[in-house]
């Protein structure tokens, strides 16, 4: 899987339901046409969306599924349960919120990817992270790869931005860390995925730049009003 996405482009595929592409047809379609313009993976939320998805491309998914618990924060593949679903459903990869908050039910992520890796020992997992210790301790615990996909999105990263000051935190991930860093969140152009790469990282995933048309009817009048 791994090499597969190897310095290529994954593209993510979701829309969440209050969204007006809410629909795991559209997102096999949106698949389709990402494996048309040369795509080397797909990112996608729910197992109902990677079954459709997989009906329409060859390509290697990565696999989420976000959810909402009333005790926690923690919204990608937070549980057992999400876990479960993506592999019943046949997803290469499945990405899990790794940064350094509680999960529902007070699990720590040490205690979640133990019960994770007792599971299922063959699944790779990628880390969905927001710092760069949080990049170092996935590492530690055995994750597969990292994932820049929560810088910003966190309380304790607010409002950051990957591409801020040059891509510097994603060049910190890259001198750090030893397993593929993925390059994820607010890529919003092929200039920046290019940078991603020249920095090294693994393989680029960008969403919305490409599959949300609300944000991207939105950037162009932004700029056009400005
Ligand atoms: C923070 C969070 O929940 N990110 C989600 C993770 O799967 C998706 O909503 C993003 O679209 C994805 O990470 C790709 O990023 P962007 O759409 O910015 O290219």
């Amino acid at each position: 899987m791994l090499d597969r996405i190897k310095k290529g482009l994954v593209v993510s595929c979701q829309a969440l339901e209050d969204e007006p592409l809410h629909s795991s047809f559209i997102m096999g379609r949106m698949a389709k046409a990402a494996a048309q313009g040369g795509a080397a993976g797909i990112r996608a939320n729910s197992a109902q969306d990677i079954r459709e998805i997989k009906e329409n491309v060859e390509l290697p998914v990565i696999g989420i599924v976000k959810r909402d618990y009333p005790d926690s924060e923690v919204y990608i593949t937070p549980t057992l349960k999400e876990v479960d679903e993506l592999v019943d459903a046949g997803a290469e990869m499945i990405a899990v919120d790794a940064t350094d908050r509680v999960r529902p039910g007070g699990v720590t992520l040490e205690d979640f990817f133990s019960e994770v890796k007792r599971t299922y020992p063959a699944q790779l997992l990628m880390a969905d992270v927001s710092t760069i210790e949080e990049a170092r301790k996935a590492e530690e615990l055995g994750f597969d790869c990292v994932s820049t996909t929560m810088v910003g999105y966190t309380p304790y990263t607010n409002g950051q931005k990957l591409y801020q000051n040059d891509f510097a935190i994603l060049k910190d991930f890259i001198q750090t860390i030893s397993v593929p860093v993925i390059a994820e969140g607010n890529i919003l152009s092929p200039e920046m995925a290019k940078t991603c790469l020249e920095i090294g990282v693994h393989a680029v995933v960008v969403g919305g730049a490409i599959t949300r048309p609300q944000m991207i009817t939105k950037r162009f009048i932004d700029v056009m009003e400005s």
